[in-house]
C-alpha cells in the first residue's frame, strides 16, 4: 500500500487509541410487527476501522441510522465517549454522552459524522463548495457578516479553508477541486461524499456501503482512502460492506447481524470461523439475497 505522509489531524475527537469510543447496549428498534434489531450490543474501540455486515435486510443500516440519530431505539442505550483536548497533546476529562434520543444535529456536533448509500451530494456546485458545506456545522457567524467578509468572519473563513485543504490533500482531490460533482466518475463522486463528511472534523465516521457500485479498480481506492482517512487522520470508522474481500482487508474488528440479531464480533478471522456466520451467508446465499 502507498504510504503518505500527512502533517495536520483532521480527528475532531481527542480519546487515546484503544479506548472505547461507542457503546451499543442492547438496542432493540422496531417498525411494527419487523424487528430490524434485537438487543444488539457491541463496543467500537478508538482508532478502530469497524465493519457491520450482515444479509440483505439484517438491520445494518438501521443501526447505523439509530447511532446517528434519525432513528431512535425504543429499547437499550447507545452512548458515545469524547475527551477533551488536554495540555501536552495527552486527552483532558471525559464525556459520556447518550446518543438513544438525540437529534441528528446534535449528535452531528459531537463528532459523528456519516454518508449515505446514495450520493447526497450538490451535483451543480463544485467539489470546494460541497466540501464547504460540509463545514456548515462549525461556523458561527451569520451569512450575512461573511458575505461582508470583515473581522472574525474572515479568520474564520479562513481557518474553515484550510481544514477543507487538508480533505483535498488527504482524498487527492486536487485536480477536480473546481469542477461541478456532477461531471465527475461514480468513484470520485463517492470520494467527494466522503470528504464532506470528514469536513465536520469527526471523532467517528459512519460509513454506509461507501463501495457499492464501483468496480474493482474504485473499490481499491477507496478502501485505500479509508485507510488514510483512520490511519493518518486517525478517523474511528463503522463501515457497512457487503464485499468480504475489504471487510477482512481493512476492518480491525467485525460485527455480524443476522434478522436483526448480532450473531458474531470479533476479529475479521475470528467471525468468519464462526459457524452461525458461516450459515446465514450460505443460506442468504441459497435464496440469492445477499452479495459477497
Ligand atoms: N423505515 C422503515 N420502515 C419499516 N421497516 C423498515 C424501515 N427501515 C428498515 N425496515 C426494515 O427493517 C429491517 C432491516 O432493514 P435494514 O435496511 O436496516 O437492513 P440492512 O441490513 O441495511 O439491509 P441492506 O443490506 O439491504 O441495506 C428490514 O426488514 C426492513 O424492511
Amino acid at each position: 500500500m502507498l504510504t503518505r505522509s500527512y502533517k495536520h489531524s483532521l480527528r475532531g475527537g481527542h480519546l487515546p487509541a484503544g479506548e472505547p469510543l461507542l457503546d451499543i447496549e442492547e438496542a432493540t428498534l422496531r417498525f411494527g410487527g419487523v424487528t430490524a434489531l434485537s438487543e444488539v450490543s457491541f463496543r467500537v474501540t478508538e482508532g478502530h476501522i469497524h465493519a457491520v455486515i450482515g444479509p440483505n435486510g439484517a438491520g445494518k443500516s438501521s443501526l447505523l441510522n439509530c447511532i446517528s440519530g434519525l432513528y431512535h431505539p425504543q429499547d437499550g442505550r447507545i452512548r458515545l465517549h469524547t475527551a477533551d483536548e488536554g495540555s501536552d497533546g495527552e486527552a483532558g476529562s471525559r464525556h459520556e454522552h447518550e446518543l438513544t434520543t438525540l437529534a441528528p444535529h446534535r449528535i452531528a456536533r459531537l463528532g459523528v459524522a456519516r454518508s449515505f448509500q446514495n450520493i447526497e451530494l450538490f451535483h451543480a456546485m463544485s467539489v470546494l463548495d460541497n466540501l464547504m458545506l460540509g463545514r456548515h456545522i462549525h461556523m458561527r457567524h451569520s451569512v450575512l457578516q461573511s458575505m461582508l467578509w470583515f473581522g472574525p468572519a474572515r479568520r474564520q473563513e479562513i481557518a474553515h479553508r484550510q481544514l477543507v485543504e487538508e480533505v483535498i490533500d488527504l482524498l487527492q482531490l486536487q485536480s477536480v477541486r473546481t469542477k461541478p460533482v456532477g461531471s465527475l466518475a461514480y468513484g470520485v463522486q463517492k470520494r467527494v461524499e466522503l470528504g464532506r463528511a470528514l469536513c465536520l472534523q469527526p471523532s467517528l465516521l459512519l460509513l454506509d456501503e461507501p463501495m457499492a457500485g464501483m468496480n474493482a479498480e474504485e473499490k481499491e481506492d477507496m478502501a485505500r482512502y479509508i485507510l488514510d482517512v483512520n490511519e493518518l487522520a486517525k478517523v474511528s470508522v463503522v463501515l457497512i460492506e457487503h464485499d468480504m474481500n475489504v471487510v477482512m482487508d481493512i476492518s480491525h474488528r467485525v460485527s455480524v447481524l443476522d434478522f436483526g440479531v448480532l450473531i458474531a464480533d470479533g476479529t475479521p478471522a475470528e467471525v468468519m470461523a464462526e459457524p452461525a456466520v458461516i450459515e446465514a451467508y450460505l443460506g442468504a446465499e441459497e435464496e440469492g439475497a445477499v452479495n459477497v
